[in-house]
């Protein structure tokens, strides 16, 4: 595969540097988490509507190839070739009218706001690239190319990379409202009536903005200016750091002109609505470049560079996911070249590889014919990438490249112990799963015990529940990644050089056999020994590579509890309650669930859920959803509107994500869930609460290509 084949290229060892930490991680670059660009109905202004689903813009002439590329892998192209020529035609790109950007000024943030506001209101996803791409290619041609990564960032509703931590947007409707109040000269009363009715903060600021009048006229703002005065108000704490927001905020409301506002506000809410996702912008950014680099040589990019680059930008981003770093690189050695200058590198977490789910242990042998392949322990846990950094610091990152170090102190103490015993060690990536851990029985505990240790302001003396990490895999060893090497080496490296701690630092336990009785010997060992099943992994060759953000056929999950069902639990959103009534009244009784469609955006509903909660859940998970309830759904959501069965009491913004066991999966005529491939939606018999995801966002739940897949396997088509 030629995704694959990039992932192997990409380690050819080097010494080139790709930007000292400084530079990564400058003081502007702090991290807030992408709760951001959920997009919504389109062509609106007030009332949100249902949008139609965007049509697939892949053409009959899409080979075979790219069929198996979509089906397998989340970087699977947006587009073949032949759409990729559109997209590169003339009339793509003179029908987008991005504004000019000037040499010699910093961008200005009217240029931005005209764009996200084209992206709002055109629906058709080549437009919407094409759009964004023109508007960066132009800043790519100006002399300040490097507008581009603040311009990007903006885009995706975030001030740096996912893993810096604790600065996010995303701030409360109350204080957004109080600062247009006095940003306006509004009354507060008025405003609050008008988001009542609105439902949207931004178009609230812009109408409030527009019938402002103003004595003088402020310096337009620019890209860097808002830029910075976000970033400013994302890191206040302490008492007086409402009003120095709503400070910051009204000086850049009264400079606002036109859909400024809107898009201000709503960046400033965590809540873009551009219909524009993170994939998009990678794709748009791969235009840009490949246009650019050709229009230095008075050429025109070709669909073929273009399909390429879409490629190579993924795969540099599954290796370093930091826009700044992909940038520059791509500025300094060209778009082409980005994936064997973005590779690993201590300090930035690398989006981990990703099993598929199977229902027995023969579906394995048949998955897996005449290949070596390992069995392992599955622990259950939270996945904890460790780093060890040149200058000696450690990091921990989650499955979603969370920083948890400080949530962690306890094992950044062992870490510390088994470099100090291990002195040949300088630097270390590894992939590991962290597990609670009895002491004295010298037993792993289950799942529900590590979930009761505290998140924040962790101090070692008030730990309670210990943890052990089980390392299953090692990506980068002094200097080197390792990922195209396959496991055989990767685990050989592992052992050779690290002495593991009992109850603190061990190897995950594995066995490498193809005997059925064998595996399920050790399968059954691993439940008694309180793992979930096993994971079971190729272990030579080019197959057995580590693939950064893919879901690999390359490691298969067999979880005891779930052989009966689909082979594995579901993580849907939570976009609906149903009124308590009984022994639950006062409460949310039930939940209508969405799997999320990352091709278009949009959350699909799936089912009702009702059972599985404990009296305690429900009256925890109302406090949680009940500020988060919407006076309508949202244009992002699809689901059966002519049946009252299907409709809940209350909408949510989605946020939570619950963890959901089945019988199995059927096609229903109420729900909507991968319902562009059957007509009718696929839905979950007899749902079961397991418990709320708290490492997964809605964006990380369980696709709608993923339940498309589930189905599938389960009905055998
Ligand atoms: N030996 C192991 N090798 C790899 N992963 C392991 C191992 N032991 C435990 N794990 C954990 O198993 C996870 C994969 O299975 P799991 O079903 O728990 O995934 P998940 O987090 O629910 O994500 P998804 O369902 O989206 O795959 C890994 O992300 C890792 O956290
Ligand atoms: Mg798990
Ligand atoms: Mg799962």
């Amino acid at each position: 595969m030629l995704v694959r084949s990039l992932v192997r290229k990409a380690l050819i060892p080097h010494s080139l540097p790709i930007m000292s930490k400084q530079q990564t991680l400058g003081s502007f670059f702090s991290s807030a988490r992408a709760s951001a660009s959920a997009p919504v109905a389109k062509k609106q202004k007030i009332e949100i509507t249902t949008p139609e689903l965007t049509p697939d813009p892949k053409t009959d002439s899409e080979s075979e190839k790219d069929k198996e590329v979509v089906s397998e892998s989340p970087n699977k192209p947006i587009f073949a070739v032949d759409d990729a020529k559109q997209l590169l035609s003339k009339e793509t790109k003179e029908s987008t009218h991005v504004p000019p950007i000037s040499n010699s000024k910093p961008i200005p943030y009217s240029a931005l706001a005209d764009v996200f506001e084209k992206l709002e209101q055109e629906s058709a996803r080549l437009k919407n690239l094409a759009i964004a791409s023109e508007f960066f290619q132009e800043i790519l041609q100006s002399d300040r190319p490097e507008g581009l990564i603040q311009v990007t960032y903006l885009m995706i509703n975030r001030l740096g990379p996912d893993y810096e931590p604790g600065l996010e947007l995303g701030l409360g409707e109350t204080l957004l409202l109080k600062a247009i109040a006095e940003g306006t000269g509004r009354a507060a009363s008025q405003i609050k009536a008008d988001y009542h009715r609105v439902g949207d903060i931004g178009l609230v600021a812009q109408q409030s903005r527009s019938r402002q009048p103003t004595m003088f006229k402020p310096k337009p703002l620019t890209v860097p200016v808002v830029f910075e005065n976000l970033t400013q108000i994302a890191r206040m704490t302490g008492n007086s750091s409402q009003a120095r927001k709503i400070g910051i905020i009204n000086k850049m409301l009264t400079a606002c002109e036109n859909q400024e506002a809107k898009f201000l506000m709503r960046s400033l809410e965590g809540k873009l609505r551009i219909n524009f996702g993170e994939k998009s912008v990678l794709v748009a950014l791969a235009k840009a470049f490949v246009e650019n680099e050709a229009s230095k040589r008075n050429k025109k990019g070709t669909a073929e560079a273009l399909v390429q680059a879409e490629e190579k930008i993924k795969v540099a981003f599954s290796q370093t996911p930091n826009y700044e770093v992909i940038i520059k690189t791509a500025l300094e050695y060209g778009i082409q070249n980005i994936v064997e200058h973005c590779t690993l590198k201590p300090g930035i977490p690398l989006k981990p590889m990703l099993a598929k789910p199977t229902k027995s242990i023969t579906e394995i042998l048949d998955q897996f014919q005449g290949e070596e392949f390992t069995c392992e322990y599955k622990y259950d846990g939270e996945r904890a990438q460790l780093h060890l950094l040149e200058d000696g610091s450690i990091r921990i990152y989650s499955r979603n490249s969370e920083d948890m170090s400080e949530r962690y102190p306890d094992l950044i103490a062992v870490v510390k112990a088994m470099k100090a015993s291990n002195p040949n060690v300088n630097t270390l990536i590894l992939d590991c799963e962290c597990v609670a851990w009895d002491v004295e029985q010298k037993k792993i505990l289950p799942f529900q015990v590590l979930s009761t240790r505290k998140r924040k302001d962790v101090q070692t003396s008030d730990i309670k529940v210990q943890v052990c990490l089980f390392a299953f895999d090692c990506l980068f060893y002094n200097g080197e990644s390792l990922i195209t090497q396959s496991l055989k080496e990767r685990r050989s490296l592992l052992k050779d050089n690290l002495e593991p701690i009992e109850g603190k630092f061990q190897y995950a336990k594995g066995m490498d056999s193809s005997n059925v009785d064998e595996i399920q010997g050790f399968l059954d060992q691993s439940v008694k020994d309180a793992c979930e099943g096993l994971m079971v992994k190729t272990l030579n060759g080019s197959e057995s590579g580590y693939e950064p953000s893919k879901r690999s056929r390359n490691w298969l999950k067999l979880k005891k509890d779930y052989l009966e069902g689909v082979g594995d639990s579901l993580d849907l959103v939570v976009v609906g309650g149903y009124i308590g009534k009984g022994k639950r009244t006062g409460w949310y009784g039930g939940f209508l669930l969405a799997t999320y469609n990352q091709d278009t955006g949009e959350y699909e509903t799936a089912c009702k859920i009702g059972t599985g909660f404990s009296e305690d859940d429900l009256k925890k998970l109302s406090e949680t959803l009940k500020p988060t309830e919407l006076s309508k759904p949202k244009g992002s959501f699809v689901y059966e509107k002519n049946n009252s069965n299907a409709l809940p009491d209350v909408w949510f913004e989605p946020t939570l994500v619950f963890e959901v066991l089945t019988a199995d999966l059927s096609l229903s005529p109420i729900y909507k869930a991968g319902a562009a491939n059957y007509g009718k939606g696929i839905s979950l018999r007899f749902p079961r609460f397991i418990r709320i995801r708290d490492d997964k966002g809605p964006e990380d739940a369980t696709s709608s290509d993923q339940i498309i897949e589930f189905y599938e396997r389960q009905a055998n088509v």
